[in-house]
């Protein structure tokens, strides 16, 4: 897998052959992503029963569980290739039957959504919903890279989304990869930039989106919610149905992961706080559905009542 802690000052690969390294991977966003850490967490499983047959598959599954808490696709894809073990299957298989599906839950996602942008909108994303955080393509990114292909003369802002700036390293990173005009800003200018009428739209991926359309997403993405309603500015989530959690009825029941200080107070080693400051570091916050303007998935897009409107999706 592509480190992603090495974007995008280093492209270089890392070969995870056991379930400990997987999980370290996991852990510390060498890869990361809901769907690409549901697709680490099934090959990890996988990695982990061909080198152990000491442990039973649920104890690798509640190992690479415990890597990180919110994205709700590493316990699906964990609880799936359990299932797989469980009938005897052949578990790479399985495992790579979720890349395959992913990839084309990504195009679908790009192609429903790119009908949602007009010719030369700019775009205001948040964090990395790329294809770096998936089997390939994203989900935010990929209605971006479906209208560009598609001859969409559109433009996108990137917020560098602190404190592991997914949003600087690597949103940006893709866009110009893909030859897509991107403009990085700091998180405190989302406002600014609306305020200017400078964006049409908002599109970020999710990590857990509730029954009723809660979104559990990148830390900020809130903020950015609610100064899109404040400026009139639709905001669409996109994400695949796999990213559906119809477990919860609402986003309060979502695991929020907090992660380590030194992510805030020692950003890339540099220290920009007093040693031994206290931190609060929530890593995701969720969007109550009411900011919600729609949710492009796969399967289509959903509005408002999302209860109903995702059950639908999920059953078409
Ligand atoms: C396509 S899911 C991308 C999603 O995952 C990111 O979180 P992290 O970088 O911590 O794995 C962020 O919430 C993105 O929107």
């Amino acid at each position: 897998m592509i480190d992603q802690t090495l974007l995008p000052n280093e492209f270089k690969y890392i070969y995870c052959d056991d379930l400990p390294s997987t999980w370290e991977a996991i852990k510390s966003l060498r890869v990361r992503g809901a769907p690409a850490i549901g697709i680490a967490g099934a090959l990890g499983a996988v990695l982990g029963i061909w080198n152990s047959a000491a442990k039973t598959y649920e104890a690798f599954a509640a190992e690479l569980k415990s890597a990180r808490p919110t994205a709700v696709n590493l316990f699906w894809a964990l609880d799936r290739i359990s299932r797989t073990a469980e009938e005897n299957k052949v578990l790479l298989a399985e495992a790579l039957e979720i890349i395959a599906e992913d990839k084309a839950m990504c195009r679908a996602i790009g192609q429903h959504g790119m009908a949602l942008l007009n010719e030369n909108d700019t775009i205001l994303t948040h964090c990395n919903a790329g294809g770096l955080a998936t089997s390939d393509y994203g989900t935010a990114l990929a209605v971006m890279f479906s209208a560009h292909k598609a001859g969409k003369q559109i433009q996108v802002y990137a917020d560098e989304t602190r404190p592991l700036l997914q949003g600087a390293r690597l949103t940006t990173w893709e866009l110009m990869q893909a030859g897509i005009d991107v403009t990085l800003i700091c998180d405190n200018m989302a406002a600014q930039v609306m305020k200017e009428g400078k964006i049409q739209c908002v599109i970020v991926g999710a990590d857990r989106i509730a029954a009723n359309g809660d979104t559990a997403n990148k830390i900020g993405t809130y903020n950015v919610a609610i100064l899109a309603e404040a400026h009139g500015i639709p905001f669409y989530v996109a994400a695949p149905t796999s990213t559906l959690d119809f477990a919860l009825e609402t986003g309060a029941e979502i695991p929020i992961e907090q992660r380590a200080a030194e992510e805030v107070t020692k950003g890339f080693g540099k220290l920009t706080a007093p040693e031994g400051v206290k931190v609060y570091s929530p890593a995701f916050d969720v969007t109550p559905a009411a900011l919600v303007t729609a949710i492009i998935t796969e399967k289509g897009i959903a509005r408002a009542p999302y209860t109903e409107n995702l059950n639908a999706l999920r059953d078409s």
